[in-house]
């Protein structure tokens, strides 16, 4: 049984003691013809963290997300993800890597010719190394570990709640057994219950499964209730990271408008209104 932790928790670790970086971006710099989007960005994410990435529309949360999947190269600086460059990395080697991280994108989660089976099965038959009993049990599992009945296993994803999608595409995320989670607007599309479900399935998989997780969120309810430590993107680099009370504090208009409007406190009053009930519980 797995006691949940509260970001605060898991902040109380010094996180250089956690060894070093699962991924450094160093010096970043990304261009689109004379645009450009980021500028000497530098961020470090720690193994164990919860780090969302937060920040006003076009700034470049996306773009900064695929560029540590090696699904684009930024024009200069680099992404090491586990000590690997991986700007540098080959093709082959990236694909390597890569089955060490889980991902989970917002769009095109599943592919829809596919039963929810076959989807989770995915990524392990493109190993070509696991007979198809070890994938059986290993579909089956994930399932159960994501809530998903045995049941839906031969459902097309189109039969599904969104929700449900949702629980099967994280399923597939999870089917290589990744250290490292990459999230995409997880809770994107969700009602409120559904997406606070979804929310303590991943904060019980992060702490079963000892997950780095990095998000990309609008929702500030899924930012409050997951975050260990959250990223400001703007003016084209990291304006401020660190756990969500200390950015809070941080003295910058978009900060302000961002967390401190309506929206955030609403989302701060049920962050602080669930960790009362968690501390009255204990
Ligand atoms: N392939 C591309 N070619 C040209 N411009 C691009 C490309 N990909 C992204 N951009 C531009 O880079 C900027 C950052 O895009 P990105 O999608 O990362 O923003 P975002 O912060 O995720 O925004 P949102 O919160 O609205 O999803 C935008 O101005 C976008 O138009």
């Amino acid at each position: 049984m797995v006691t949940k932790r509260t970001p605060q928790q898991l902040n109380r670790k010094p996180l250089e003691d956690v060894g070093p970086p699962v991924v450094e971006i160093k010096d970043l710099w990304t261009r689109f013809g004379r645009t450009v989007v980021h500028q000497d960005l530098n961020l470090k994410i720690y193994a164990g963290e919860i780090l969302t990435i937060v920040g006003g529309s076009g700034t470049g949360k996306t773009v900064l997300l695929r560029q540590m999947l090696g699904l684009e190269k930024p024009a200069r600086g680099s992404v090491v993800v586990f000590g690997e460059d991986i700007c540098a990395a080959a093709p082959e080697q990236l694909q390597k890597m890569r089955n060490h991280w889980g991902m989970l994108f917002q769009a095109g989660a599943l592919f829809s010719a596919l039963t929810v089976f076959e989807n989770i099965a995915l990524p392990m038959r493109e190993l070509h190394a696991l007979p198809e009993d070890v994938i059986r049990e290993a579909v089956l599992l994930k399932m159960n570990m994501v809530g998903l009945g045995v049941e839906h296993a031969n459902k097309m994803p189109s039969d599904l709640s969104g929700g449900m999608v949702k629980r099967a595409a994280l399923a597939r995320a999870l089917a290589l057994e990744p250290q490292l989670l990459f999230l995409d607007e997880p809770t994107a599309g969700l009602d409120p219950d559904l997406s606070d479900a979804f929310v303590a399935l991943i904060q019980t998989l992060h702490a079963e499964l000892k997950l780095t997780v990095v998000m990309v969120t609008h929702d500030l309810d899924t930012m409050f209730a997951l975050s260990t430590r959250i990223a400001v993107l703007a003016e084209k680099h990291v304006i401020a990271v660190g756990p969500s009370c200390d950015v809070l504090k941080v003295d910058h208009p978009f900060i302000k408008q961002f967390f401190l409007g309506p929206r955030g406190q609403r989302a701060l009053e049920v962050l602080e209104q669930k960790l009362a009930g968690n501390e009255s519980e204990n």
